[in-house]
């Protein structure tokens, strides 16, 4: 299986469980790995055939902005089913980090494996 990644992305979203968190966006900074067989695009040299990164990274942005969620498990989960769905991704981990959530960590967060890797049975 092949990857594309998307490394330290960070966007801005209303997201945690305490009432002062429901008035202000605060950042939020993912790590994608997107499963797919980079050869067709490779042998063809043709966008259409990958995963764009790019795109991936904008819809991504206007996901954050669209949703607040209390937890960041939530935003993970619903991001993850639809960047699946929007782009036909077989398999991912998804890493959500909350920077300065807790002062003491240098970030806290959540990572899943969604879906079937290519390749595997
Ligand atoms: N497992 C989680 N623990 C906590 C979350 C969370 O989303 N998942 N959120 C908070 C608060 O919103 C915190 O980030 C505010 O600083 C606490 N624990």
């Amino acid at each position: 299986m092949d990857l594309v990644l998307i490394d330290a992305l960070e966007v801005d979203t209303v997201i945690g469980v305490y009432d002062w968190e429901r008035s202000i966006t605060q950042t939020l900074r993912l790590d994608l790995e997107l499963g797919t067989d980079i050869r067709p695009a490779a042998a063809g040299d043709d966008i259409a055939l990958t995963l764009d990164y790019a795109a991936i990274s904008e819809r991504v942005n206007a996901f954050a902005g669209e949703h607040r969620f209390a937890l960041v498990e939530t935003f993970t989960e619903r991001l993850a089913e639809t960047l699946r769905a929007d782009f036909g991704i077989a398999w991912l981990r998804l890493t959500v980090r909350k920077p300065g959530a807790v002062s003491a960590a240098g970030a806290v967060g959540v990572s899943i494996e969604r879906g079937t890797r290519p390749g595997d049975a």
